[in-house]
Parts: C-alpha cells; structure tokens; sequence
C-alpha cells in the first residue's frame, strides 16, 4: 500500500507498506478490494471537487528552466501517476502559446484537470487557456462584468526556473510533492488579477505585478537569458546598484471582506503619488526558495483581495535593508519608506510634467540630485513629457510592468481583483494564516470550511 510520508520543509514523499497474511483464506484481491472501496468513499464523503483525479491532460515545456521538464515528468511525476492509475495525454510543447492554443481549440471535457510542467510562464499560459474557455469564447476581458471561475482544475509541476506558484502555494518547489498533491486530489480555489489598459483587456496575473525594481530587474535580465536562473540575481544586482525610482500616482480601492454593494462601506483611496522605487501587487504571497516567506507573507491566495507594497524612494542603504528582510523571516514592511493595503482595485498612471503637485516638495528619503533629473520621452513613447521629479538615472524616464515574470510594455494599467476564477490542484499550508492571518473573517472562514 502505497501512502504519503511528509518530510521536513513541507516535503512529501512516496512511501509503501507490504502486509502479509499468514491465512491463506483470505485472498490478496480482497484487502484490495476493501481498500479501493474504502478509498472511493472516503473521496465521496469529501467536498465532490475533492475527488482524484483519473484523466490529466499534461502539458511539459521543454525549455523552461534548466531545460529539464521532460526529464523531471518522465523520472519522477509519471510513474507516480501509473501507481495511482491516472490516465494522461502528455503534450510536448513547441513553441510559447502552444499550451493555450491546444486548450483553445480542442475539446478537454474528458479530463478532471490539466498539467503544466515548467516555470511561471507555462503555468499562466494554461490559466489563461481554462479562463478563456470558461467564458464560453465571449472574448475574456472584453466584458468589464462578472467572469465565470474555471471549473477544470489546473496544477503546476515545477520545472522552471523560479517557481512562484509551485512554492507559494504548495510550500516547496520539488516536482514529487507536487505530483502527489495531484494525486490525492488537492484543490484549492485562487484569485486572479485581471490587467487592463483603460482601452483593453492586456493579462492576467496571479503571483506578481512589479512595477520599478522587479520590472527594470525582469527587463535587464532578458539579455542574459544565457546564465539559466543566476540571471535574475545578476540583474537585481545591477537594478539595485542603478537605485532608479520612478513617478506616478496610485489609485486603489481597499478591499473589505463583505460582499460588494452600494452601501457595502469600501473605501476608495486615491492620489497616492510620488517617486516609487517600486510598487508591488501580490494576490498571494509570492514566495520561492530565494524568499521563502514571499513579498507580502500574509496574502490570501482566494480572499478577493491582493496586497500591494508601495516602496518610495530610498537611499540605497535602506533598499538594501528591506530587500534583505526578504530573506530573513523579518517584517519587511516595517519602514518608513514602505506602505501597505489590502486593495480589491488599484489603478496606476505615470505622471507627465506639470501634473504633479508635490514635485517641489522635498522627499526625506530621495536620493535624487538635480544632475540626474531625466526629460527625455520613454522607450515607447507612451508617456512623454515626463515629471521633472523622474529621478532615472542615465537610462529610462519609466519602469515596466514585471507580470508574473513576462514584460509589460504598458505603463498605465487598472488592476482588477477577480475573486476564486481558477482551481489550482493543491493545499494552502495552514499554519501561515492561522499565526498571521486570524484578524481576517475571510481566513477564519477558510480554515473553519477547511477544518470540515
Ligand atoms: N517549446 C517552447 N519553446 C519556446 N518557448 C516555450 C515553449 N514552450 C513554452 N514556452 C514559453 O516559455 C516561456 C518560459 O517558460 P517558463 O515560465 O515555464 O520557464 P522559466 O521562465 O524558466 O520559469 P519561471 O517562469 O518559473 O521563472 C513561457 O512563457 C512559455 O510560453
């Protein structure tokens, strides 16, 4: 009988027992009968969605990370899935959008969940893949109203080069832990962020927006996609040293934990503005083996709400400071130059010359001087004319959008929360939000549905 043995550092490993009878009359058929029957009911008694899988439908991308996808689902994922007889139609992508394509134009109601092997990037391919049809091709994002939650479950086997995803919500990047949360049928609904231009639908996002440090890190790392994963290191290390901040005003909605209405008592915030070396939006916690506790340790991963990190500029020593406390188990938050908010919207704009008020005003943690004031137009010409209080550096008069690890050219974005529209095929480790989260009725909620 084969079970699962967990191990420290929210490991989980395969582990077998062999029984032996010393009575020859009661057959070996039997014990197994009785514990498949077993098995099945108690996957019955479950919430109906908890019930394991029989059909998965796998997608592996062959160049994500390390380039060992394949390797990975072959040695480690597959014959765990033979050993709890899931069927599985594998498809080796091809090339960037293949898995979505595939989700897009064919039918996948046979199968109870589908796959990505590989990083981030393929993971948010299939998600946008089961959002898009689960709107029935009305044309996602097309619509401002309600979306319809993807029912097919979607899981990740890590194979990429940071992981987020597989981290955060399983608690470790090793591709058999998250090969047997799929098999004993974990589920776990996830909000996700819908990303619009003010003409367009552009994204979704799930783990991270960044705009500043993590989108001028993303964007430098793309010339030295040759170092594998080291890249993002050697590109934080330069964006770091560069100590660029950028201006802009943040509008955001904070997110209350009843329903929405017209009387629901939801504040709006608007107007904050000023230099940012960075502006983060997390709908969860973001967490990798570089971070284990994640940007915003606390966010919910299906509250309807996301956490956003606002990072005002900075010396560089004090930068430093809060990007270290990222890898301690430290409050990071804890600094004058840090703001945070539980937000359901949040809507940001660079600011263009002339429109800022408190440009003159000087800012006690600035590190800009008047010789690095920067006037030129944008790389995309997006947004010229910008605010004599940019203080960039030698290069760019804006950042970009970091989107779950994809660039984006668009500066000015609204941000929409879009509570529980997919299910992810694992667990959401308890002990994080039963220490930090037991202030919220949501997670109270959560644990009490999850404790059942
Ligand atoms: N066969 C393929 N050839 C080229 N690109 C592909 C192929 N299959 C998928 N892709 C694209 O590769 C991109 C990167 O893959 P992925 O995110 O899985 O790896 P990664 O970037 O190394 O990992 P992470 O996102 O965790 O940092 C994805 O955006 C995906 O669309």
């Amino acid at each position: 009988v084969y079970h699962v043995e967990r191990r420290p550092g929210k490991r989980w490993a395969l582990q077998h027992v062999t029984f032996w009878s010393d009575d020859e009359g009661v057959p070996c058929h039997r014990w197994i009968q009785t514990l498949n029957k077993h098995l099945l009911l108690t996957s019955l008694t479950c919430a109906a969605d908890n019930v394991r899988p029989q059909r998965l439908l796998v997608f592996i991308n062959p160049v994500g990370g390390r380039c060992r996808g394949e390797e990975i689902y072959r040695c480690h994922v597959e014959p765990i899935f033979k050993l709890a007889s899931i069927n599985t139609h594998v498809v080796v992508t091809k090339q960037a959008n293949h898995a979505k394509d595939y989700i897009l134009n064919n039918n996948t109601e046979a199968f109870d969940g589908i796959l990505s092997v590989g990083g981030d990037g393929t993971f948010n391919e299939v998600m946008h893949g089961v959002i898009e049809k689960a709107q029935n091709r009305v044309g996602v994002g097309e619509t401002e109203g309600q979306l319809k939650p993807a029912t097919l479950r979607v899981g990740i086997i890590p194979a990429g080069s940071t992981d987020c995803v597989c981290f955060t919500t399983i608690g470790t990047n090793d591709p058999v832990t998250a090969a047997l949360h799929v098999v004993i049928g974990d589920n776990q609904p996830l909000d996700v962020c819908e990303v619009r231009t003010d003409k367009a639908f552009l994204t979704f996002s799930v783990t991270l927006l960044g705009y500043g440090f993590y989108g001028d890190t993303l964007r430098d790392s793309e010339n030295h996609r040759w170092l594998g994963p080291s890249r993002y290191d050697i590109s934080g290390i330069k964006t770091f040293l560069r100590g660029a901040s950028y201006t802009g005003r943040v509008d955001f909605r904070l997110a209350t934990v009843d329903a929405t209405g017209p009387r629901d008592g939801k504040l709006c915030r608007s107007g904050v503005c000023g230099r940012f070396t960075a502006i983060n939006l997390s709908a969860m916690s973001s967490s990798c083996a570089r971070c284990p506790s994640g940007l915003s340790p606390a966010a919910h991963l299906a509250s309807g709400s996301a956490d956003l990190v606002l990072v005002r500029t900075c010396s560089r020593s004090a930068l430093l400071r809060f990007l270290i406390r990222h890898t301690a188990n430290q409050d990071r938050f804890d600094f004058p130059f840090v703001e945070t908010y539980r937000v359901s919207e949040v809507r940001f704009t660079p600011i263009a010359k002339g429109d800022c008020d408190e440009c003159e005003e000087e800012d006690e943690y600035s590190i800009a001087s008047n010789s690095e004031l920067c006037r030129g137009l944008s790389p995309q010409g997006a947004t010229p004319n910008l605010c004599c209080c940019v203080s960039v550096p030698h290069t760019s008069t804006v950042s970009c959008w970091n989107c779950d690890g994809e660039i984006l050219m668009q500066t000015a974005l609204n941000v929409r929360v879009r509570p529980r529209l997919i299910r992810l095929t694992s667990r959401h480790f308890l002990k994080l939000e039963i220490g930090r989260r037991a202030n919220s009725a949501s997670s109270i909620h959560e644990h009490r549905d999850r404790a059942r």
